[in-house]
């Protein structure tokens, strides 16, 4: 097919920072289409929230036009995928819908985990890999042991890899010519019948749900009525066209081409990333390899701020979910926190942006609970149950055993933080699986670690004890059986089931320890003693007292002047706000979140 020889189809990959999005940038504008002055800084990620985090959550996707040396126009569909290990199905999905990837690493850092992790990935579906070293315009850039780096780790050809500097604009040209040469044009059968890959999906207030594809073989027009495999639903094609970037109406999308669909979908999670699209009438026997159902790895509880109302939180919920389909929420009630939700993530930093998001889009105030990984839990009887709330583990006499999630952890550090790394690993029960060098200085280190250890601050943990130069890339492997053990806590004797947690036996009474104490520092003098208890079962094990207070807190300024009372008062008044009652006992909303810095102690 003539036509799909004038068509590239690719992706950037790179670790977080070596400047993806700033290249991506310079491409688009090299490429002519978009004006500079309509150019905003770093078009591809268009949320405020990751422009602000510097991280790519949500894929966006760009066709441009290229007048190449050799005197053609090249159709080049640059496909993003998002930066960070939560997303990988995502990343691995946009990969499957090219057929090369242009590689970013930094000259100045050179190859880093999650350069291998995307390499992997890209590897897995086959793809061309363009290696490209960015940062040069830097005096500290060494692209040729970056080079020398590329070649020993990933085994490809990295002697011509263009140098470039993607904020200078320098060397982008030698790129763009590299792309041509280099990344294989798509082979689709264009009579073939329709077969298309989902690799997004957003939702458009009038459009409905727009689905993202790439078409491998067949053609799709407004009118035919579509199949989506995974589900056997159909929808009728209401419009289709391409990314140029915006959406721009096409009369078909044929085999090699990447665009969207739009087919009257409601909800973005009846049109799932990795489904096959097919036509209704005239299916192909066989859907794209490599779908998946996404699977939430980490769940808490999103409770209304006291003085918000569970209604408004369902809503704003509801509409984050209409756009994410990996962000899973159902009703669930806390005896402390009353009328609440369950959510699942596909991890920590997906977490912290659905609640973000929740306060700034939404302005609600909420309280999270302690993030949980999924406990499988083997029954006495032989049945299993999967568990996401520590509150809801069945009896301990119940119980044949407990298994968790393990993952593999590629670790990359300079070699000097060696010992202070494995030291990290080994607090957090990790197993060493073995070490490589990537230079004479740097070094992989390999893990197996439960999640349940990952989750909370591994990273930042990892980021202090290498001033910055660590970085990590992991992926689930099994379950694997382990001695756990529910963490309560009790205050004035009242359990307070928000506070419950799942931790390994020998760290439940350190754990313990660690919560009383700083629930001791955050809970306020009330008029009566408050005790705070952990347990592990019955079993107290350990406790501290917040003293009741004596004075009136007006009785300080006696004599004072008023409006100095007053602002005390309404100080007071301000405080209270923001506590949460349990039974009779105050506690402030910055507890939840404080008895999860664990680390900070160890
Ligand atoms: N000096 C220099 N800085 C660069 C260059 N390219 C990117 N940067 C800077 O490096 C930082 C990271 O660049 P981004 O483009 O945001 O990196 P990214 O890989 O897209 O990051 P994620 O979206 O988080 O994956 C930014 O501060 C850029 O300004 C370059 O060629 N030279």
């Amino acid at each position: 097919m003539d036509y799909q020889k004038y068509i590239r189809n690719f992706s950037i990959i790179a670790h977080i920072d070596h400047g993806k999005s700033t290249l991506a940038d310079r491409i688009i504008e090299n490429t002519g289409l978009v004006a500079h002055r309509d150019m905003k800084e770093q078009f591809l990620d268009n949320m405020d929230l990751e422009r602000e985090r510097g991280i790519t959550i949500k894929l966006q996707t760009t066709r441009l036009v290229y007048k190449a040396k050799d005197g053609n126009e090249y159709v080049f569909n640059l496909i993003d995928t998002p930066g960070h290990v939560d997303f990988t199905y995502e990343v691995s999905r946009s990969l499957a819908a090219c057929e090369g990837a242009v590689l970013v690493v930094d000259a100045t850092q050179g190859v880093e985990a999650q350069t291998m992790g995307n390499v992997y990935l890209a590897l897995d579906e086959d793809l061309e890999i363009l290696p490209c070293l960015n940062k040069i315009d830097l005096a500290s850039a060494r692209p040729e042991e970056a080079k020398k780096e590329i070649e020993d780790m990933i085994g490809i050809d990295a002697e011509d890899a263009p140098l470039v500097s993607a904020k200078e604009g320098i060397g982008i040209d030698n790129l763009l010519e590299q792309i041509v040469q280099k990344i294989p044009a798509p082979s689709g059968d264009e009579n073939g019948k329709l077969k298309a890959l989902i690799f997004d999906s957003v939702y458009d207030n009038y459009k409905g749900v727009v689905i993202f594809v790439r078409i491998f073989d067949g053609v799709v027009r407004v009118g035919d009525m579509i199949r989506l495999m995974s589900t056997n639903k159909k929808y009728e094609v209401t419009e289709v066209g391409v990314m140029a970037p915006g959406h721009v109406p096409a009369k078909w999308l044929r085999a090699g081409d990447v665009g969207y669909i739009c087919a009257s979908i409601k909800q973005v999670k009846d049109a799932r990333v990795g489904d096959t699209v097919t036509l209704d009438d005239d299916p192909t026997e066989e859907a794209l390899p490599g779908y998946k159902q996404i699977q939430s790895m980490v769940y808490c509880g999103i409770y209304p701020a006291e003085g918000e109302k569970y209604e408004p939180v369902k809503d704003a919920l509801e509409k984050l979910q209409v756009n994410d389909a990996a962000f899973l929420f159902e009703p669930e009630t806390s005896t402390a926190l009353g009328f609440g939700f369950r959510c699942g993530f596909l991890g920590l930093l997906h977490m912290e942006i659905i609640v973000e998001r929740l306060e700034r889009e939404f302005n609600l105030s909420v309280v999270t609970t302690s993030p949980s990984v999924v406990y499988k839990v083997v029954m006495t009887d032989g049945s299993v149950r999967m568990i996401q709330n520590p509150t809801n583990l069945p009896d301990p006499s119940e119980i044949d055993h407990i298994e968790e999630p393990i993952v593999k952890a590629d670790i990359m550090i300079p070699k000097e933080y060696v010992g202070a790394i494995m030291e990290l690993c080994q607090q957090r029960r990790g197993k060493m699986l073995g070490m490589d060098y990537i230079t004479t200085e740097r070094v992989d280190i390999h893990y197996e670690l439960p999640l349940n250890e990952v989750i909370y601050d591994f990273f930042d943990a990892l980021k202090s004890k290498t001033r910055g130069y660590g970085s990590l890339d992991y992926e689930f492997i099994r379950y694997e059986r382990s001695q756990l053990v529910k963490l309560d806590v009790l205050l004035n004797k009242e359990l307070v089931d928000a506070f419950s947690m799942i931790v390994h036996e020998s760290e439940a009474y350190q754990r313990g320890r660690f919560v009383c104490e700083k629930l001791k520092e955050i809970i306020p003098m009330h008029q009566f003693e408050v005790p705070i208890q952990a347990a592990v079962g019955q079993k107290v094990i350990a406790r501290e007292t917040v003293k009741a207070y004596r004075k009136d807190v007006i009785a300080k300024c006696y004599g004072g002047d008023i409006s100095r009372k007053k602002k005390l008062l309404e100080k007071q008044k301000e405080g209270k706000k923001r506590m949460r009652q349990f039974g009779k006992v105050e506690v402030p909303q910055e507890a939840f979140t404080a008895v999860l810095k664990y680390d900070d102690n160890k």
